[in-house]
This record gives C-alpha cells, structure tokens and sequence, in this order.
C-alpha cells in the first residue's frame, strides 16, 4: 500500500462531468485530482458514444451528398465494406480529442490517475492501479462522475459478435448486410439512420407506439419517413420474446405476437444503467433509493454533503454529454461557494438522426396541455431557399407560442442543421424575444436560419385572423 495523498477535490470519472468538475476545481485554485479506471480520458461520450457514433455518421453523409451528385460521380458502396474503411478518421478525431483534453487538464494543473477508484470512508477513496497497487485518497471533497452503460434484458444476450450494444456495434469488422435494431430510443434510431444509409438492410422494433417518444410527434413522423424511404422498417408496439444466433448466418428475434425477424447483426439499445455498484457507497454512508439511484438535490450534493454526483450516473433524463457537463461544473461550483447560475434550465436536445432532430422549450403537445390554444408556426424547408439549393428539403422548423401568438415557448426542427439552428431559438427563448423580434430581423439568404422567419409570418398570419375573430365575435 502507497502512502496517503491529499486533495481538496477527488473526482471520479473522466467523463463530460468529471472533466468539468476537475476544471472548475482546479480554476478555482484547489488541489485536484481525477481518477479513471480506463485507458484513456474522456468517458463513453469519446470511446463509445457521441463521439465514434457522429463520426461513422459524418462518413456516411458524405456518401449520401455524393450519390445526391450521380451526374457527375458514379458508383455505389462495395458490398462487405471492412467498418475499418468507414471509420478510418475515428482514431484521428479521437486523438485530437485526447489531446486537447489532456492538454487542458495539465495546463489547469489537475493530477490525472489511472485506476479504479472505490470509497473507503466519507473521506477516504481508494485509488487501485492497473498493477495492483492500492493507496488511499483523502479528500474534502468527492464528486463521483461514473457515467453508465448499456442494460440488458435475459431474453437478449448480448455477446458482442452477432447480437451487439453501443459499446460494440462498431467493433464489427464487416459492415453488414441486415441490422435488426431493438430500441427506439435515441442511440437506436442514430445508429439506425447511419447504417440504412450506408445501405443496410435496416429493421427497428420497439415496445413503444413510436420511435423517440418524448419528442414532437410530428417532427418524428419526418425522421421516420426519411428512413423508411431508404428501406429502413419499423416494428412498433411489439414485444421481443427471444433473440438467438442460428449458428450460421442470422440472428432470429422472434416477437410476442408470433412475428421472426432475421438479420446478419443486432444492435440492442434498450437505455442506460448507472455505474454505481462498484464505488462501495455504503462506507460513505451513501445509499442508493427505490430506483436503484443515487438522491441527490439540484446540485448534485448528496445526503453526506461534501459528496456529489454528476453526468450520466444520476441515471435521470436528459443523459447528455452537454448536461454531464453541467452537472460536473455546478456541483464543484456549489461545493466551492461560487455563484451556480442557472443555465442548466435550458438544455438544448440534438439527435443525430438523418435527418436530424433538435428541440428546446415546450412542444406543440406539451404546450397544448399547458395553455388553452397556443400557436404553431411552421417552415417546411420546401420553403427555404437553402434547403431547395442543398437538396435538403426534408425538414420542418416549428415555432411554439402562447394564445396571443407573440411569446416564444419552444422550438421543434428537424431537417439539416438542426442540432446548430436550435441555439438561435434558445437565445430567443432565454431573452423572453417576443415572436417579431424573428420578422424583424434581417436573415442571411440563402440560409437554413430564414425558416425562424418563415415560421413567425406563419404565425403573424394566425395571430391576425385569431384577432379578426375576436372583433367579429
Ligand atoms: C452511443 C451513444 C451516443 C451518444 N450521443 C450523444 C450525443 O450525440 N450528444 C450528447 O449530448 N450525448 C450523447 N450521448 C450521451 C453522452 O455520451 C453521456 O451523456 C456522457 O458521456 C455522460 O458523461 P459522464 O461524464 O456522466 O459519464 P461517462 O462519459 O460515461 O464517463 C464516466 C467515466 O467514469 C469512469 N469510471 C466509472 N467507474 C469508475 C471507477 N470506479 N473508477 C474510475 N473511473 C471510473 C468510466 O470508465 C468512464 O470513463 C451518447 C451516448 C451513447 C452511449
Ligand atoms: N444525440 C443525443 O442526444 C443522444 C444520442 C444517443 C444517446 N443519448 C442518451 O443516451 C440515453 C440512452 O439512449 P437509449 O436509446 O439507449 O435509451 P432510451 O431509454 O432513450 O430508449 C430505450 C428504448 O428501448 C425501448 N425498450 C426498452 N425495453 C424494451 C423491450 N424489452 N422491448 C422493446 N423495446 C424496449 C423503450 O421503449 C425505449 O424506446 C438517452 O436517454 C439519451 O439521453 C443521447
């Protein structure tokens, strides 16, 4: 056993929510450390997640743009494509991430540790070494960042070559031929959309009526066509009973209402669970609630108050990379005494279908059930000029917004850019803009942005007749 070190912050993870934590921390003059029991810094978000999954994407769009040029280039992918070749920039984009964060931390003065960390007592972690060797952390304070992993059910086995989950889908060594994705949440629908148009034969099954639920059903209904026209089939409202290899080419889902369904690979993505049960929370005096997670309050502190929790392994919606972030910095900034602001009020969703979905704010739904006859303004990118130029004319941009028409309550798109031309609708959402501020302004042209536009005259028009109206009653 090593000697005893100690800090004023431990944190554990290397996640979005540890790095953010341990900056903070370390900006704020203290004496860090941030231990992660992986090879390298960063988290699922750059090994198994956001990362690798947005740059098999990348790839495949640009494939998609150049089948939209057949004039001029002619070809189609080779069958039994090696994933290598389509992800031959991953190990690029990962190490420029690597670097720019290792770079940050030792520029910020954090110490890194590699191991798995475990509490010993409230103040105490210990840190165990990839050769064995232990020693004992002393902290004041402790923010726990273990993210999460996939969940698995007993009738899917999971065995990471034919029946595969977001940690191994892209270990296949040959692009396949036929996906089944169980799941339609959004790593299924990502994956779903990037494979069908690399040109897998794609089939997604969920138990629920719809794919992404808890988005705007008719922003939805554009993804779900989008991948139906690239052969992509959904199987919704059904119930996976067993999955199993047959030994020679395919995996057999068979599904409760008598339905197989046979594909050379499977992709399982059926949500998240937290890393919790390795951390020994109980020598903390921590315990885990009915749900199996850890409570916590607004920010992070749990019920030993010098111990936080952040990112992923809260196990609460939204899971984001962006929200981890979030939580890591405030939890230091709250344990520190510094002011926490209040931008975690409004985080932005992105999902990297093809096309795209982006939200903020209220939906048409849920602001119906809300106020007595809110507006919806709509820009079809039919509309757009860019979209007309770009070939991109498959999205939608919907304003949301009170009886009267003028206060913004939300923003649904989906189409391309939509996970950029979300934040114009956010900074309006955030200033309180009234619905003219988007006629008054001069939009660039030609741009995806001018469907703001289009979406307020859409509204002004409904605003004046709902006026006209209550004159006439
Ligand atoms: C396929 C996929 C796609 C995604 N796409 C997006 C996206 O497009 N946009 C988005 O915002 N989010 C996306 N996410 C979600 C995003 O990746 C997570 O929300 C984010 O990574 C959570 O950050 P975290 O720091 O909480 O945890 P993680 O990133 O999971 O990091 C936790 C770290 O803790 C380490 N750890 C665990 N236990 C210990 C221990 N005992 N000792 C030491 N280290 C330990 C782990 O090794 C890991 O490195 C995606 C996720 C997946 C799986
Ligand atoms: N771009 C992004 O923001 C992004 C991308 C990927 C992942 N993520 C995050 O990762 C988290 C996890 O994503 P996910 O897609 O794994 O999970 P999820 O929880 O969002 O979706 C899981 C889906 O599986 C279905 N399901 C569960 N059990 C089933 C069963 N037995 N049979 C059939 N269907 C079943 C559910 O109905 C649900 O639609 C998300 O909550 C999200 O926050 C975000």
């Amino acid at each position: 056993m090593m000697p005893s070190s100690a800090y004023d912050i431990v944190v554990v993870g290397s996640g979005p929510a540890g790095q953010k934590a341990a900056i903070q921390g370390a900006k704020a003059g203290k004496k860090v450390v941030l231990i992660e029991q992986e090879q390298g810094i960063g988290g699922n978000c750059v090994y198994r997640g956001t990362i690798p999954g947005k740059t098999l994407r990348e790839t495949a769009l640009q494939f998609e743009r150049l089948k939209r040029s057949n004039e001029v280039f002619e070809g189609r992918l080779r069958l039994d494509l090696p994933m290598t070749v389509l992800l031959h920039r991953l190990d690029e984009v990962v190490k420029a991430h690597e670097c720019y964060m290792a770079d940050q931390l030792a520029r910020n003065g954090v110490t890194y540790r590699h191991g798995r960390a475990r509490l010993v007592s409230p103040h105490e972690v210990q840190l165990e070494t990839i050769d064995g060797a232990s020693q004992t952390l002393l902290a004041e304070t402790i923010v726990l960042a273990t993210g999460s992993r996939p969940c698995s059910i007993p009738e899917v086995p999971v065995d990471h070559e034919h029946v595969l989950d977001s940690d191994s889908i892209l270990s296949m060594i040959y692009l396949p031929r036929s996906l089944t994705v169980l799941g339609g949440g959004p790593i299924a629908c990502e994956y779903a959309s990037t494979f069908a148009l690399l040109g897998v034969e794609v089939t997604l099954i969920d138990r629920a009526k719809s794919p992404l639920p808890f988005m705007d059903s008719e922003i939805v209904s554009v993804f779900q066509r989008g991948l139906e026209r690239q052969g992509g089939r959904f199987y919704l409202g059904q119930t996976v009973t067993e999955v199993a290899w047959d030994g020679v080419s395919s995996v057999v889902a068979r599904l409760a209402n008598g339905m197989v369904v046979k594909s050379e690979k499977m992709l399982v993505a059926l949500g998240r669970q937290p890393n919790i049960e390795e951390l020994n929370l109980e020598a903390a005096g921590l315990s885990l609630d009915e749900k199996g997670l850890l409570p916590v309050n607004d920010h992070g502190q749990t019920v030993v108050p010098h111990i936080y929790a952040a990112g992923d392994m809260l196990g609460r919606p939204p899971a984001l990379a962006s929200q981890a972030m979030e939580d890591g910095r405030r939890a230091v900034s709250q344990a520190l005494g510094l002011p926490v602001g209040d931008s975690a009020n409004q985080v932005p969703i992105g999902i990297y279908t093809i096309p795209e979905i982006a939200s903020i704010g209220l939906d048409e739904e849920q602001a119906a059930a809300r106020y007595r006859g809110p507006l919806v303004g709509r820009a079809p990118f039919t509309e757009i000029a860019k979209g007309q130029i770009t070939g991109a004319c498959d999205g939608l941009l919907k304003l949301v917004t009170d009886p009267s028409g003028e206060r913004l309550l939300g923003v649904q798109i989906v189409g391309e850019n939509a996970t950029e031309l979300i934040h114009l609708g956010q900074m309006a959402l955030q200033d309180g803009a009234n619905i003219d501020r988007f006629i008054d302004t001069i939009f660039g042209f030609p741009t995806f942005a001018e469907a703001y536009r289009v979406a307020a005259l859409d509204i002004l028009g409904q605003r004046r007749k709902r006026q006209e109206l209550a004159k006439a009653a």
